[in-house]
């Protein structure tokens, strides 16, 4: 992104000039006060809303999948089919497919789905419906969707707010151990300092009114993170100067 600027409407910029690069398999979290333009800059990235000024590129081909708080999962369809999900919809031809209740037999699931569900530890859950799932399961069936194209960049926005401590905590070891394998670049949205110094290569603080990415942290952290990472010195001296500089932005709000 260069000097990228959005407004809603003709209101004030919500963001204003971001300049942010991320390379191939990197993993990068934004973080900062409550309405200072995370996720404005997530949906700008996933292109679902326009940027007013500047310039956003993505390397040309580059498949994007986007994780939400809420999971978002289709609740007529069992844990498999939500995960081949994009696939299908992917291979339909234009204007033929419709999230709509189907009346046939679910399909079983194919290789790549079950290898996916494998991954997030679902596989013995895979004919269960949404319901019938906690909530660390649907996000675990919410992360395995997103992976289904096979994405170069993944776009995470506050993915394990809603959940408790210990699931939480599981599931970043697991997002890692995902990202091991696979290395796709993520841009993660988080509320939580912890997370986004446990997951990333680089936090950014941001500013509010107008959101700007206000300092940038590069964490020095071994790449293989467990849940030791989280006792060792270096992780908490990381957590505290990162929060530091949250505090500081808050102020300055
Ligand atoms: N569709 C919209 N129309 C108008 N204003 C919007 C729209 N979406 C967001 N905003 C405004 O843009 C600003 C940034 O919102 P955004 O949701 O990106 O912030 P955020 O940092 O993700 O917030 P939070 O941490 O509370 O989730 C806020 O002031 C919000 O009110």
């Amino acid at each position: 992104m260069r000097g990228v600027t959005k407004c809603y409407g003709d209101g004030p910029p919500v963001l204003d000039s971001i300049n942010l690069s991320a390379r191939a398999g990197e993993v990068l979290s934004l973080i900062g006060p409550s309405g200072c333009g995370k996720s404005t800059l997530l949906r700008l990235i996933a292109g679902l809303i326009p940027l007013t000024r500047g310039t956003l590129e993505i390397a040309s081909h580059a498949e994007v999948g986007f994780i939400f708080q809420e999971p978002t999962l289709l609740p007529w369809l069992n844990v498999a089919d939500n995960v081949a999900l994009p696939r299908k919809l992917k291979s339909a031809p234009r204007g033929t497919t419709r999230a709509t209740p189907p009346s046939t037999a679910p399909i079983l699931p194919s290789t790549d789905t079950r290898e996916l569900l494998a991954r997030v530890k679902l596989s013995a859950r895979a004919r269960a419906y949404p319901h019938e799932l906690s909530g660390g399961q649907k996000m675990r069936v919410s992360i395995a969707r997103a992976l289904t194209l096979n994405p170069q960049l993944l776009l995470l926005d506050e993915p394990f707010g809603a959940l408790d401590e210990m699931t939480r905590e599981h599931l970043q070891e697991e997002l890692l151990a995902l990202h091991a394998a696979q290395a796709w670049c993520a841009i993660f949205v988080t509320h939580s300092v912890a997370e986004a110094v446990f997951l990333s290569d680089r936090v950014f603080v941001m500013s509010a009114a107008p959101g700007r990415l206000a300092h940038e942290v590069a964490i020095n952290l071994p790449r293989l993170r467990n849940a030791d990472t989280r006792l060792s010195p270096a992780y908490q001296a990381q957590v505290t100067h990162v929060s530091r500089l949250l505090r500081s932005v808050e102020q300055q709000a």
